[in-house]
This record gives structure tokens, C-alpha cells and sequence, in this order.
């Protein structure tokens, strides 16, 4: 389980990006965060891998607290957390293969990650990760020579091959067309059930949370404003969360966009016709 206490990050220019965040996210639990730009989402999450250094507050994961830890022991507990990010961080020139067998880094000793020397079992759980996210096939392929997608499944194979005890999911599908956008929530979702995997996604697009989080937290200027099921997710929390003029902004977008795709099908369709 992770649990956040009272955390709070004033950052040295004065901006209170995080007051008093309390949040447990038992195993197993997919957590969409939302909120406008600037509410500390990022802060919230860059706190949990101490990329940013927490103000006060304690963070835990499985009863170790994050935020006093050394060097070297932040080195190891980081090993437990896997990140994936919007533009997936690969290494372009590497293989899939490679790519996904740098999650083992923090296991190796250096000098057998200098020469990029893996165990036969890293290299056998790297092609079971693989063949978990639809990738088997790939294995030889450069990552430069993948889909935005496919890259993505690759993102997420190394963060498992860490072996996470967490997963810190940043805007996954921020680059990608709704129909990938939802193929990697389902893939997600899927792992974090069957991994008993606790995670946080911090995510901008609000059907897509809808539709795949089993909980979404909202946060507004720093702090908690929603914390419930998707269901409970109405217009007026949404207007809480947003701000009503934001929120209307954003719902227009949305049907734009809806409006759009389903054109963009009928001509398809049409032409096919
Ligand atoms: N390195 C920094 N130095 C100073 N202030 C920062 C820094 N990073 C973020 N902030 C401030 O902290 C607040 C929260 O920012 P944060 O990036 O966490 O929000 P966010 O919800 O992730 O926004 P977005 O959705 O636009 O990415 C903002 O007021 C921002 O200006």
C-alpha cells in the first residue's frame, strides 16, 4: 500500500504546489488523478520518487517512509516504484529487447550493466513482459522503428521488469489517437489487477479516467477536492475540481472531439461503401 500523510511542497519561488495531501491507494488500486494545469499533479507524483523533495510530510510504500531516506537507500526503494511516462523515455537506437532489460538496471552490479550483461532469467522474465503486452514479435526491432503505441507497451514493460511494488504513471496517452489511448488504459488496468499493483495515473483526459479508473482524485490549488468512484464524478464535482468556466471549456472539447472521430468514421465508411 502507499500512503500519503499531510504532504505539503512549497517550492523555493513561494508556489504552494501541494498542502496537506493525505492519500492511501491500497494494492491492487488504479487511481486516476485530474485537476487543471498547475493543481500539482506532477508535483504529487515527482514527490512520490523524490524527484522533487517533499516540504513536510511523510511518504510510505509497504511501511517504508520515501522522505527520509539516504542516497543510497532512495536508490533501492526507487527500484520499487516503475514510472512510465508520456513520451515513453526509451532509448531510441536500443532494441525492445534492450530497452526492456533496462528496467533490471538497479539490480545489476555496474560493471555487468556497463556491458549490458543480464541474467538468463532477466532476459527470460523480459521476453514473458513482451509477449504480456503484445510485443513477442518486436523483440529485435529498434525502438525508433515502433508506433507511438507500441512504444508505450514497451514503456510498460520495462516499469514492470523492475518488479514494482508501485507504478507512477505520468499522462500515458497524451500522445497517442483516442482508440490506442484506450487499448493502453484497458493493458494497464489489466496489469495492475493482476499484479496486485497499486498505481497513480495522472491523466488529462476526463472520459478516458471515467471509463478506467476504479478512483479518481481531483486535485484544485494543491490540495484534495474530490476522492471517490468514477460515478460519483458529476458535473458539479467536475465544476469543483475545474472551476466552471475550465471545465465548460474542456467539456466542449470533448464533444468536438467525439463529433470529429465519429465524422472521420462516417467518410471512412462512406468511402468503403
Ligand atoms: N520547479 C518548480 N519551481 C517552482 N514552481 C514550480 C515548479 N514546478 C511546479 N511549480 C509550480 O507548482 C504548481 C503545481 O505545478 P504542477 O506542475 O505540479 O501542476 P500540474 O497539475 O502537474 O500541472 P499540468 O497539468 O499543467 O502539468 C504550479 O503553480 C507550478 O507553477
Amino acid at each position: 500500500m502507499l500512503e500519503l500523510i499531510s504532504l505539503s511542497k512549497t517550492y523555493r519561488t513561494g508556489d504552494a504546489a501541494l498542502s496537506d495531501v493525505s492519500l492511501q491507494v491500497p494494492k491492487g488500486q488504479i487511481v486516476g488523478l485530474i485537476g487543471p494545469s498547475g493543481a500539482g499533479k506532477s508535483t504529487l507524483i515527482r514527490c512520490i520518487n523524490r524527484l522533487v523533495e517533499p516540504s513536510t510530510g511523510k511518504i510510505e510504500l509497504g511501511g517504508v517512509d520515501l522522505v527520509t531516506l539516504g542516497r543510497r537507500d532512495l536508490r533501492k526503494q526507487r527500484r520499487r516504484i516503475g514510472m512510465i511516462f508520456q513520451e515513453y523515455a526509451l532509448v531510441e537506437r536500443l532494441t525492445v529487447m534492450e530497452n526492456v532489460l533496462s528496467g533490471r538496471l538497479g539490480y545489476v552490479p555496474f560493471w555487468r550493466s556497463y556491458l549490458r550483461r543480464f541474467d538468463a532469467s532477466d532476459i527470460q522474465r523480459a521476453y514473458q513482459l513482451l509477449d504480456r503486452v503484445g510485443l513477442l514479435d518486436h523483440a529485435d526491432k529498434r525502438a525508433d522503428a515502433l508506433s507511438g503505441g507500441q512504444r508505450q507497451r514497451v514503456g510498460i514493460a520495462r516499469a514492470l521488469a523492475q518488479d514494482p511494488d508501485l507504478l507512477l504513471v505520468d499522462e500515458p496517452t497524451a500522445s497517442l489517437d483516442p482508440k490506442t489511448s484506450r487499448q493502453i488504459m484497458r493493458l494497464l488496468t489489466e496489469i495492475c489487477t493482476e499484479r496486485d499493483l497499486p498505481a497513480i495515473v495522472n491523466i488529462h483526459d476526463v472520459p478516458l479516467a471515467r471509463q478506467f479508473m476504479q478512483r479518481i482524485v481531483g486535485l484544485r490549488a494543491g490540495q484534495i477536492v474530490f476522492d471517490d468512484a468514477p460515478t460519483a464524478l458529476t458535473e458539479d464535482a467536475l465544476t469543483r475540481i475545474y472551476g466552471a468556466e475550465d471545465w465548460d471549456a474542456m467539456r466542449k472539447g470533448d464533444i468536438d472531439q467525439a463529433e470529429a472521430e465519429n465524422d472521420a468514421i462516417r467518410q471512412l465508411a462512406e468511402v468503403g461503401a
